[in-house]
């Protein structure tokens, strides 16, 4: 069986006595690229940081890398939301310290591909949003990780350093076998990237899984929405939306149910159209698929 990345049993966690994630199990092999989509406040930064060792669980437990997150910590990096470093230090001088601070493990070549557009000897307080972003992808893709968490990384950059980066996180995570887990509002950029998802909401897990299992597992349909209570009533329907005489939806289609009626017409979501139905529908009951390799042991 493939190696665990990060796994979650039961896992939450409380601010104060207010609970930002609630019993979240879950469980990503080595090797994926997992999205880690959800509505602000969802937990998502909160799941992050749980597997960065930055918090401890109130409940449940997290590993990371077939251990705990501390023990972990070398082989895992971790992007902040806000990209802490250091204002006073050049980018030259912040590379430099990321080598000292990984030793035997630092790429220099790796961050200085990634740092490639930056002035070496502009003063980090100096960079735009944009650019400490290409420096804390760069620290953090120089320390060679097994795991790499990142926590909204696209959200202040250009379209086009979105997509060059974006390019080069997942070749270099493709090589390497890395296994990235990337929070994003930007559900165009996952399409393609990921091929796991994890869906957060209200703190709980409502979907997992490998993307393309998730995808397949629903159906939307379209028909007559005077016969949409009797046409829909086999199925899970996640969310159905009515629009003059015609009513669509999205249902699963549980293993043994009958086909949509042949006045209906069916076809496979987006990724996109699978998550705002989900977004727009949080009383639909949650959805963790098996992995792939429990699968094909099976
Ligand atoms: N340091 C903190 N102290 C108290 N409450 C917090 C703290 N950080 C987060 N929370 C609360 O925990 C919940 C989950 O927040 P979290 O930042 O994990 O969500 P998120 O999914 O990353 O949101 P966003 O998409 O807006 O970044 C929210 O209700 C938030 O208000």
């Amino acid at each position: 069986m493939t190696p665990t990345a990060f796994e979650a049993h039961g896992l939450a966690h409380r601010y104060r006595g207010k609970p930002a994630l609630e019993d979240c199990t879950f469980r990503l092999a080595a090797g994926h690229v997992c999205a880690l989509v959800g509505p602000n406040g969802a937990g998502k930064s909160t799941l992050l940081a749980l597997a960065a060792g930055l918090l401890r669980p109130t409940r449940g437990t997290v590993r990371v890398l077939g251990t705990d997150p501390a023990s972990a910590r070398e082989r895992l990096a971790y992007v902040a939301q806000d990209k802490p470093l250091y204002p006073q230090l050049t980018v030259g001088e912040t590379l430099r310290l990321g080598g000292e601070l990984n030793p035997g493990r630092w790429d220099a070549r790796a961050a200085a591909d990634i740092a490639a557009p930056l002035d070496r000897a502009a003063r980090v307080r100096s960079l735009s949003g944009g650019q400490r972003t290409r420096l804390a992808l760069a620290l953090a893709l120089g320390k060679r990780p097994e795991l790499l968490l990142l926590d909204e990384p696209m959200a202040d950059l250009d379209p086009l350093a979105r997509h060059q980066l974006m390019g080069a996180l997942m070749a270099d995570a493709a090589e390497r076998g890395t296994t990235v887990v990337m929070s994003s509002h930007i559900l165009t950029e996952l399409e393609g990237a990921c091929d796991h998802l994890l869906l957060v909401d209200g703190g709980r897990v409502r979907l997992g899984g490998p993307v393309d299992d998730l995808l397949t597992a629903h159906t939307l349909v379209t028909g007559p929405a005077a016969e949409a209570d009797e046409a829909l009533s086999p199925y899970t329907v996640v969310e159905t939306r009515t629009t003059g005489r015609q009513a669509s939806a999205l249902i699963r289609r549980e293993s043994g149910a009958v086909p949509p009626p042949a006045s209906w017409q069916a076809a496979e979501p987006t990724l996109e159209e699978l998550l705002l139905s989900h977004l727009r529908s949080p009383g639909a009951p949650a959805l963790l698929m098996d992995q792939p390799e429990r699968k094909t042991a099976a």
